[in-house]
């Protein structure tokens, strides 16, 4: 796992870290990494480092330093670099000093030429003939969207732009973009993740995020999220072993579907015959159909008479009248790990009493949809991740909020997330394939925030594996069903089992 660490928390740290590194030793490591990385860019998208132009939008913080002591490096590379100053009187003074030694050339965004946009002629030009733009307009303390000259400035970007930190326009702890934003080829931060690398439309504006060692780590604590991948799933997903047999790895049971929607039964009781080679019992009125499709499940009319499981995952076409009501109650007394999805937070939204059902050393997983959280809770709003957060602390349940991005937290805080990258599982019947695979985790033993991390994962590469063919993230895909993600859940299964080896 990864972090990605609050602006707050990071200025935090920088502080301490100025105690040991004076700051502008810290701002040119920085800034030595964008250089690095903005070579590296020219010579891929230009075929040549010397002789090709970099242009820097310089905003009027610290986030511009680090893009005109970049341009100081790139100098020394024979690269041409001219600086446009947003903000020419608040331009990080030592860092333009140094780029104007290295001889930079440096422009006004605006000036007396300026057009009818307010783009001055020479800064106009700048960004015209640049082979690679380096984007420091502002970095962590940006607030709303870019301001007219900046984001006029950004519009006529064509050339590849390496961001500074986070792409300007974004916010930087939830990801969101309100007007322009900068869409970067490459994002150069510092020290950990910030949130809206992987949060919202930040995901897409920061494209891959390269993390530069400034000295950081030994002041940074516990991040604010925590990022999966894919290597660690692959290494921590239960797969047989020698000693195994088929109780050993944890039976499951699903609670699902209903006679006239036994689809829901399908999808969930399939994800977890897929996810591990535990047995499967079904209990409720669609046996008959998902013993069609399913022939390895034990299945069940009723939850009462099901045999002894490891874990349940209930709620899918349960409905949310009587009969669901109480295979909800039954499931939650049942005093094992359960997973409540669908209907059964509907249930749960309407009946408070199914609470006291519930055995208190059981965790509970709830795994709204966005709907079905503003029922149990109201509205998420815009900060998904303290929606969530607060939400797991009040229920004492581990909640996953389904989304692009998919949010995680546990009752004690910790949030992960996992961005979907595209938005293939957005499909009906998705989320029964996701309610399977960790009704499946838990009965194997997996930490249930671990087991809603992974299987999140899991499900999203599976889905974009249905929609690409199999190709790989940035293939071109097609729209899928539930039944083609489902599917597809072995073949992701290898890939971050193969990510491991
Ligand atoms: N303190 C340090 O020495 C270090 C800081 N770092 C850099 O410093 C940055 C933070 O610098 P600052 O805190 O000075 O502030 P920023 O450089 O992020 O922002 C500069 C100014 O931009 C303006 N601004 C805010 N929102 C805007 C918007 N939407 N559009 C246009 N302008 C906007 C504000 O006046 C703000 O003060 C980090 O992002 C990072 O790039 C790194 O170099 C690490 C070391
Ligand atoms: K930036």
């Amino acid at each position: 796992m990864y972090g990605a660490w609050t602006p707050d928390q990071i200025r935090a740290a920088e502080q301490k870290l100025f105690a040991r590194t004076p700051e502008p030793q810290v701002m040119r490591r920085a800034a030595y990494a964008v250089a690095v990385h903005t070579a590296r860019l020219l010579d891929e998208s230009s075929g040549s480092v010397a002789g090709r132009h970099a242009t820097l939008l310089v905003g009027a913080g610290n986030n511009g330093g680090d893009a005109l002591w970049a341009g100081a490096f790139l100098r020394r590379r024979g690269v041409g670099v001219t600086a446009v100053l947003l903000s020419p009187d608040k331009a990080h003074p030592a860092g333009l000093a140094a780029l104007r030694r290295a001889g930079g050339r440096v422009v006004e965004a605006g000036g007396p030429s300026a057009d009818t946009a307010g783009i001055g002629a020479e800064a106009a030009d700048a960004v015209e003939r640049a082979d690679v733009v380096v984007d420091g307009i502002v970095g962590l303390s940006a607030r709303g969207g870019l301001r007219p000259t900046a984001a006029e400035l950004v519009r006529r970007v064509t050339a590849p732009v390496v961001a500074v930190d986070l792409p300007s326009g974004v916010d930087p702890l939830t990801g969101a973009v309100d007007g322009a934003a900068v869409s970067a080829e490459v994002t150069v931060t510092f020290g950990g993740h910030r949130p809206c690398h992987v949060l919202g439309a930040g995901v897409v504006h920061s494209r891959p995020v390269e993390v530069a060692d400034i000295g950081l780590d030994d002041f940074l604590g516990d991040p604010e999220l925590y990022l999966l991948e894919d290597a660690e799933v692959g290494a921590c997903w239960p797969v047989p072993s020698a000693s195994d047999d088929k109780y050993s790895q944890g039976v499951v049971g699903i609670a699902a579907g209903s006679a006239t929607y036994p689809g829901a039964a399908v999808l969930a009781g399939g994800a977890a015959v897929q996810a591990t080679s535990g047995m499967v019992r079904y209990a409720g009125p669609a046996a008959d159909v998902v013993r069609a499709h399913w022939p390895e499940v034990v299945a069940t009319g009723s939850v009462t008479d099901a045999g002894r499981v490891q874990a349940w995952a209930v709620g899918p076409g349960i409905g949310t009248g009587g009969s669901g009501r109480e295979v909800l109650r039954h499931v939650l007394e049942a005093g094992v790990p359960v997973c409540a999805d669908a209907d059964s937070i509907t249930l749960l939204a309407e009946d408070p009493t199914l609470w006291d059902a519930r055995d208190p050393d059981a965790p509970l997983v709830l795994t709204p949809h966005a709907g079905e959280f503003a029922r149990l809770a109201g509205e998420v709003g815009a900060d998904r991740v303290s929606a969530v957060r607060e939400v797991a602390a009040r229920f004492d349940a581990v909640v996953l909020l389904k989304g692009n991005t998919t949010v995680v937290a546990a009752p004690d805080g910790r949030v992960l997330v996992n961005s979907a990258r595209q938005s293939w599982p957005a499909t009906a019947g998705s989320g029964d394939v996701l309610t399977g695979l960790i009704g499946a985790l838990l009965a194997a033993g997996i930490d249930p925030w671990a087991a809603c991390g992974f299987a999140s994962l899991v499900h999203s590469r599976a889905a974009l594996l249905a929609a690409t063919g199999g190709a790989d993230a940035d293939a071109v895909g097609a729209p899928i069903g539930a039944s083609a993600l489902l599917a597809s859940v072995p073949d992701a299964i290898r890939a971050v089992r193969a990510e491991a080896l």
